[in-house]
C-alpha cells in the first residue's frame, strides 16, 4: 500500500540539528523519517528511540552488506529498536538477505511487528555508464536493477530501494504489493545534487512508487514545512 507521507531523510549532523529542524513542523504531526548513516553514527540507537517516542515512524537506513552471519546478528539487534522499515544491499546476495530476514524475525520482541525489510538494487546516484564501466555489469542498469529486485523477492524480503524510473518495471516482474521505495525525488524547481536518477513526486506516483524519500529539498529549504507539504501534495495528486 502506498505511504502517503514522504519519508524525510534526516541527514543532519546532531540531535540538536534534528530538534531545530523538527521545530518547523506542528508538534502533533506524525512524520515518517529516515535515520541514515550520518546521524546514526553520531548519536547511536538512542536517536531512533527518541524519534519513536516523539510519535514518528522510522526507516533505519544502514544498508547492511557483509557476510550472512554478521548481517544476521546485526539485524537481531536492529529488530529491538522498534523501527518500521530497514534495509540491506541486494549485492550481498540471496543467502545474506535470507539471514537478514531471519535475524529480524528472531530479534523482534514478542507482540511487536517485524520491521519491513527492503534491499538496495542500484543506488540512485549511480548511472548506467557506471554500472557498465565500474561494476562491469555489461547488461546495464535497468537489467541489473530488475535482476536484484527478482532476487530480493526470491529471498523473502518485502521490496527494494530503486529509482522511480524502475518502479513500474519492477512491479511487472515481481508483484503489485512488492515495495518500491524511491529516493532521488525532486520537484521540477529543485537542485539534483549528486543524484543521477531523479523524478518528481507526481511521476513517481504514476510509476508505482510505494514510498518516496526526500532529504535536501526539505531539510535545506527556507521553510521546511512548506517544502514538505508541497511535495506531499504533489505525491498525493492534490495540486495537479
Ligand atoms: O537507501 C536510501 O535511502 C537511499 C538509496 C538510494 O539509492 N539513494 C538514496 O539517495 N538514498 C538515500 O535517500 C536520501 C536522499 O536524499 P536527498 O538526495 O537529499 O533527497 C539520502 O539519505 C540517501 O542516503
Amino acid at each position: 500500500m502506498r505511504e502517503e507521507r514522504p519519508v524525510i531523510a534526516l541527514d543532519l549532523p546532531s540531535k540538536e540539528a534534528i530538534e531545530a529542524f523538527l521545530a518547523h513542523f506542528p508538534s502533533e504531526e506524525s512524520l515518517y523519517v529516515k535515520v541514515g548513516m550520518e546521524i546514526f553514527y553520531q548519536e547511536g540507537p538512542s536517536i531512533v528511540s527518541w524519534l519513536i517516542s516523539e510519535g514518528h515512524d522510522v526507516f533505519l537506513d544502514l544498508k547492511l552488506h557483509d557476510i550472512p552471519n554478521t548481517v544476521y546478528s546485526a539485524m537481531k539487534g536492529i529488530a529491538k529498536l522498534g523501527v518500521s522499515l530497514t534495509n540491506v544491499h541486494a549485492a550481498g546476495g540471496k543467502e545474506m538477505m535470507e539471514m537478514a530476514y531471519k535475524g529480524l524475525q528472531e530479534g523482534t520482541p514478542k507482540g511487536q511487528s517485524v520491521p519491513k525489510l527492503i534491499a538496495v538494487t542500484q543506488l540512485t546516484s549511480t548511472s548506467d555508464e557506471q554500472v557498465k564501466q565500474e561494476q562491469l555489469i555489461s547488461v546495464g542498469l535497468n537489467e541489473s536493477v530488475r535482476h536484484y529486485a527478482v532476487l530480493t523477492q526470491a529471498s523473502g524480503l518485502d521490496g527494494v530501494v530503486c529509482s522511480a524510473h524502475e518502479a513500474k518495471d519492477i512491479k511487472q516482474h515481481t508483484s503489485d504489493d512488492f515495495v518500491c521505495l524511491t529516493p532521488g525525488i525532486r520537484l521540477a524547481s529543485n537542485d539534483v545534487g549528486d543524484q543521477k536518477r531523479v523524478m518528481t513526486p507526481s511521476k513517481a506516483r504514476e510509476n508505482g512508487s510505494t514510498f518516496i524519500v526526500v532529504g535536501r529539498p526539505i531539510t535545506k529549504a527556507e521553510n521546511p514545512y512548506t517544502a514538505y507539504l508541497n511535495i506531499k501534495n504533489e505525491w498525493n495528486g492534490e495540486n495537479h
